[in-house]
This record gives structure tokens, sequence and C-alpha cells, in this order.
């Protein structure tokens, strides 16, 4: 059974998303049994309200935050930039909660992981920017997702990562910082990496593929690829998973806070 009383609650900003023509909320499935599965952690949906949360009263139940990936993209004048037909879809409702809860979380030491679109709003809470279309850019791989109706296809393995020695990526992973293959679903990357953050790894042609938070002795991690995707069949997203699950575990107990 999947109870509150043996697992810590870890928090899912939700996406909207028309259904129907009725607005809805969503989180794919992928990322909440990622977190009950591989995690054994207990996933909660936090609506996508916007600035509307208070967000501070909303993590006092929670032992750790996971932002999920989306279809739709960071609004650029959050990182003060003007709105072109590149930059869309967009989530505003996302952005506002996701922000708000990324400054939240890192101001209480909350373990973060930040997956794809989430590793992209971690970067622009931090004060870093966006490429809309990195497939556009000089010397650029095509990361978007490949154009196929199979999910493995889509989900497969696209591009080695570099991972940094001596970074936390290559603390948690089976093999270290052996290079490792990754999905790759996304058109945005990171541009302008925030000051607090810190490389963990790269595709081939440079495009950033994880980071950590640099100032906080906590579990905050982007990857910009799709670890929940099956997680539990490959040994990497498992390790990413659990070493999250410890830190939550860790944070739960009331044995890390800032
Ligand atoms: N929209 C951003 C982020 C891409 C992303 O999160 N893709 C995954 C969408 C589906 C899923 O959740 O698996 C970009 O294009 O860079």
């Amino acid at each position: 059974m999947i109870s509150a009383s043996t697992r810590p609650l870890v928090a899912l900003p939700a996406c909207t998303r028309q259904i129907d023509s009725a607005p809805c909320h969503i989180i794919g499935d992928k990322y909440l049994r990622a977190v009950s599965e591989t995690a054994g952690l207990l996933p909660v949906m936090f609506p996508a309200f916007g600035e509307a949360l208070e967000v501070e009263s909303l993590l006092d139940g929670i032992s750790g935050l996971v932002l999920t990936g989306s279809p739709s993209n960071v609004h650029p004048r959050r990182y003060d930039q003007d709105e072109t037909s590149e930059h869309a879809p967009f989530d505003e409702a996302r952005d506002g909660a996701t922000l708000s809860l990324i400054s939240a979380a890192l101001d209480r030491g909350l373990p973060l992981f930040a997956i794809c679109r989430g590793m992209q709003e971690l970067n622009v809470a931090l004060g870093g920017s966006l490429s809309p279309a990195v497939h556009d850019l000089p010397g650029r791989l095509d990361h978007r997702r490949p154009d196929s109706p199979d999910p493995d296809v889509q989900y497969g393995p696209r591009h080695e990562i570099e991972i940094e020695p001596d970074g936390l990526l290559s603390t948690l992973l089976p093999e270290g910082d052996t290079p490792i293959e990754v999905n790759s679903l996304h058109r945005q990357a990171i541009d302008r990496l925030a000051q607090d953050l810190k490389i963990e790894a790269r595709a081939p042609d440079g495009t950033i593929e994880a980071v950590r938070y640099n100032k906080g002795k906590g579990f905050v991690l982007g990857v910009q690829w799709h670890p929940e995707y099956k997680a539990g069949n490959n040994p990497v997203s498992q390790a990413l998973f659990q070493a999250f699950a410890r830190a939550v575990r860790h944070f739960a107990a009331g044995k890390h806070r800032v």
C-alpha cells in the first residue's frame, strides 16, 4: 500500500491543459510512478495556480520537490526577453507556480529534482536565460523529440553526455563520470547559466544537460533528459531517483535544514 505514514511527501507542480475545451491541471503518469515506484516516496500534485499559491505554507508538509517536463516553455519575459513565435507554446500559470516554489524550496534546503522544463525553470528562477530553438544554433544537434509514435523511440537513447568529474552526478552514477547515453525531447536549452548553478554534464555539441545548485548543501539537481521514463529499468535513472529519495528522507527526518 502507498501510505503517507511511511513515505515522505514530494510535491510536483502541474501543467495546465485544455482537454475537450475544459481547463485541466495535469502531470504525466511516468513522473508520478518514478517518484512512487523507483524513489518509494509519495507524490503530491500542486495545482498550477501561478503566484496565487502561498508556497511557504504549502511546502511545510513537503520533503521534496520534483519539476516535470512539459511541451510548454517558460515565457521569455521571465528572463527579460521579448516573446517571439519561436518561444511558444506557453503555460504561464505553471511558470508562476514553479518559479515561486523553486525560490522557497532553495531557501529551506528542500531536495529538488528538476527534469527537462524543470531544469530550464531552475536556471530562470536563479537569473539565467534560455535559447528557444537550440537546433537552429550553429554546430548544435537537434535535441527535439524523435518523430515516432512509439514512446520507446521517443524516449530512447539519443546522444552521449560528458559528465563533469568531481561533480554531484559523478558521485551518484554507477559508472561515475563515464559518459552515458540519454534521451532528448527538448527545443530549448540553457543559454546564460545562472550564477549559482554549476554544470554537471554537457552534450557533444556543448548543450548543458545537467546542473547542480552551488550554494546549498542539499540535493538540487537539474537534468535536461528524462530519467523518469521507465525509470525502474534504467540503472542511471534508478541511481538518480534513489539518491533523491535518500535526500528527501534525510530532510523529512529533520536532519537537514538550512
Ligand atoms: N518545452 C521545453 C521542455 C521540453 C520537455 O520538457 N519535454 C518533455 C515533454 C513531454 C514529457 O513530459 O515527457 C523544451 O522544448 O525545451
